[in-house]
């Protein structure tokens, strides 16, 4: 990370400190309090050896041994205060940043879901945010309290005996270019620790989501040398830093006993040759003891800051990407619609493809018409959708509700009056009515049952045990895709919108279930816009108008008998096509 980026990032977690910076400031004081009694404690034994002990004055030692409990009981009440406020602080910003990161992810269209997996934005939610909160509930503490005592002591050391301050001086310099190279080192292997973790994550997530994947293919070895390629890698990572991080320590010790032998042999002569007093001598020794510690801690603690620098820096470059589709400033609340959808020569294509899925697609819907679109495999019908639910954004061209480009309407608004029952199907882990109920918070038990009943829903509820309080599995594997469908279906009828968006709505329902289905849809439909989306030709017979989409155009359209009316139209074929099929099937 360049200086300036570090620079910028301390400055952020700052802003997010601004609430908080009362408590800040109080728990810096106490923090110098704490450090201020560490520095006195050394003190009292130079008034021990040379007040009480050479003068044998019984009542300085009496007043000296009362001070010494007085001093540590003050400290730990006070370290107690600190680092409590700390803890608070810490908890509160890092409380803030997560929450701030949910929002701005639930944000995001679709694309950035694509880019970013959801082990790794899991990842930055959860093993960053930790970074940062241990780092600056417990590291940046004692960095200041370390920083804070150490400045303390060279003052007192100095004003003891400057000579041999000097001397011990002398070595201190080879200690902190150890602490920095080593803290340098240690940053970048903590980084790839960070790194190969983070991969580790991604894969589980990615595996434990698609284990019915990985069963139906049996490519558990497969999978499992995946997994331990990846899992190789992050312990390769820790090795390297454990190998540092031992060798840190005996080093500092050794630099540690090298002063310590260093002030014992020099400040023994100038107690010797009457420089200084044996009180002096202790004290000094006393505060090269307090020191060793913190200047040992300040290299880990340094490193630890860079790796909070290196976590922060990977949520905040989650946080500043904007999202691609978002909301003019002054975007349109639209209250109440029609329901008229209009496309105007649509060009579109994926992020960062090259080919435009939709070829300059134009179409009109008036309100409460019905129209199906058809066509192969990738002839992009999911994306007309998608373009009218807003994921995505055309390239050139509009799409229109009632005459209103939809980038001109505010998203919220525009999606409340649009009831979407997406290709995939997906339930969360909640009760059935939960779920139906999730785009209508208001909804009422009626309203719950009703829209279980159109959809087909309400028989096979009502059949289980604890019906609509029933909980779905993860992801809901309880139920047959026939039946998640049904209460997918019911989730976007109870939002009574005025256009529905059925993308292969009943792909999943048996024959039966279906033609129940067409019976309650029609029921349901009228007075509302329609768009399905099917590949049974069957089921759209009875639509206004239907579209034959090949490869991004609309290469025919009409009703079924109109259609069907046409020599060796591709409709006419296809359906000609499924009914065979539907033939030898029932044969
Ligand atoms: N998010 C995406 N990023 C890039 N390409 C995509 C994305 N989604 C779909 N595509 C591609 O766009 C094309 C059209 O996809 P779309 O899902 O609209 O087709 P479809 O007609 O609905 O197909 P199906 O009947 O199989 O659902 C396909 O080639 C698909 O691979």
């Amino acid at each position: 990370m360049k200086k300036k980026e570090l620079k910028d990032i301390y400055f952020r977690l700052l802003k997010y400190l601004k609430p908080y910076i009362k408590y800040f400031i109080l728990a810096l004081f106490f923090m110098c309090l704490v450090s201020a009694i560490m520095v006195a404690i050394p003190w009292t034994l130079k008034v021990l050896i040379d007040s009480a002990l050479i003068k044998k004055d019984a009542f300085i030692l009496n007043i000296l041994a009362l001070s010494m409990i007085g001093l540590y009981v003050i400290k730990g009440i006070l370290s107690f205060c600190q680092n409590y406020l700390m803890i608070y602080i810490t908890n509160n910003v890092i409380s803030d940043i997560r929450e701030q990161f949910f929002s701005h992810m639930q944000l995001m269209p679709l694309e950035f879901f694509k880019r970013h997996s959801t082990g790794e934005l899991m990842s930055r939610l959860t093993n960053d945010t930790f970074i940062l909160q241990q780092v600056f509930s417990t590291g940046l503490v004692s960095l200041v309290l370390d920083t804070l005592t150490l400045i303390g002591v060279v003052c007192f050391i100095f004003y003891i005996d400057w000579k041999l301050t000097m001397a011990t001086i002398f070595i201190l310099p080879l200690a902190f270019l150890a602490v920095q190279k080593f803290g340098r080192r240690l940053k970048s292997v903590s980084y790839r620790i960070q790194e190969r973790s983070a991969d580790v994550f991604a894969v589980l997530q990615e595996i434990l989501s698609s284990i019915k994947i990985v069963h139906g293919f049996a490519t558990y070895e497969k999978e499992s040398e995946r997994f331990k390629k990846i899992n190789r890698e992050s312990v390769k990572a820790v090795l390297k830093a454990g190998r540092l991080n031992s060798i840190y320590t005996p080093v500092m010790e050794l630099l540690g006993a090298m002063g310590i032998a260093a002030v014992f042999w020099y400040g023994g002569y100038r107690v010797i040759n009457g420089h200084m007093t044996i009180g002096d001598l202790m004290a000094f020794i006393g505060y090269i003891g307090i020191i060793t510690t913190p200047v040992r801690r300040m290299g880990s603690n340094l490193g630890n800051i860079q790796q909070a620098m290196a976590a922060a820096h990977r949520i905040f470059s989650v946080l500043d990407i904007e999202p691609s589709i978002k909301d003019k400033e002054d975007a349109i609340e639209i209250k109440e619609i029609k329901g008229m959808i209009e496309f105007d020569n649509v060009w579109f294509k994926y992020p960062d493809d090259e080919e435009y899925i939709l070829k300059g697609l134009s179409f009109k819907i008036m309100p409460g018409q019905v129209f199906a679109i058809v066509g192969p495999s990738g002839a992009g019908k999911t994306t007309i959708i998608d373009l009218i639910m807003r994921f995505y954004d055309p390239q050139s061209g509009s799409v229109k509700i009632d005459g209103y480009d939809v980038r001109d309407l505010s998203m919220r608004s525009l999606r409340r009056h649009l009831g979407l029952v997406p290709q995939d199907v997906i339930l969360f882990n909640t009760t059935i009515s939960e779920n139906i109920s999730y785009g209508k918070s208001d909804a009422t038990t009626e309203d719950i049952i009703w829209a279980a009943k159109i959809s087909n829903a309400h028989d096979f509820i009502d059949k289980m045990e604890k019906g609509y309080d029933t909980i779905l599995g993860e992801r809901g594997v309880r139920f047959s895709g026939g039946e998640r469908q049904r209460i997918s279906i019911a989730r976007a009828v109870i939002k009574n919108p005025k256009i529905f968006l059925l993308d292969e709505a009943t792909s999943n329902l048996d024959a039966s279930s279906e033609s129940q289905f067409q019976e309650a849809l029609k029921r349901v439909l009228k007075g509302r816009t329609t768009i399905i989306v099917a590949h049974r030709l069957s089921t759209i017979i009875f639509a206004d108008k239907i579209l034959y989409l090949e490869n991004g155009k609309i290469v025919e359209e009409g009703t079924h008998s109109e259609l069907m009316n046409k020599e060796n139209g591709k409709y006419r074929m296809l359906f000609e096509l499924q009914t065979k099929e539907n033939m030898f099937a029932s044969l």
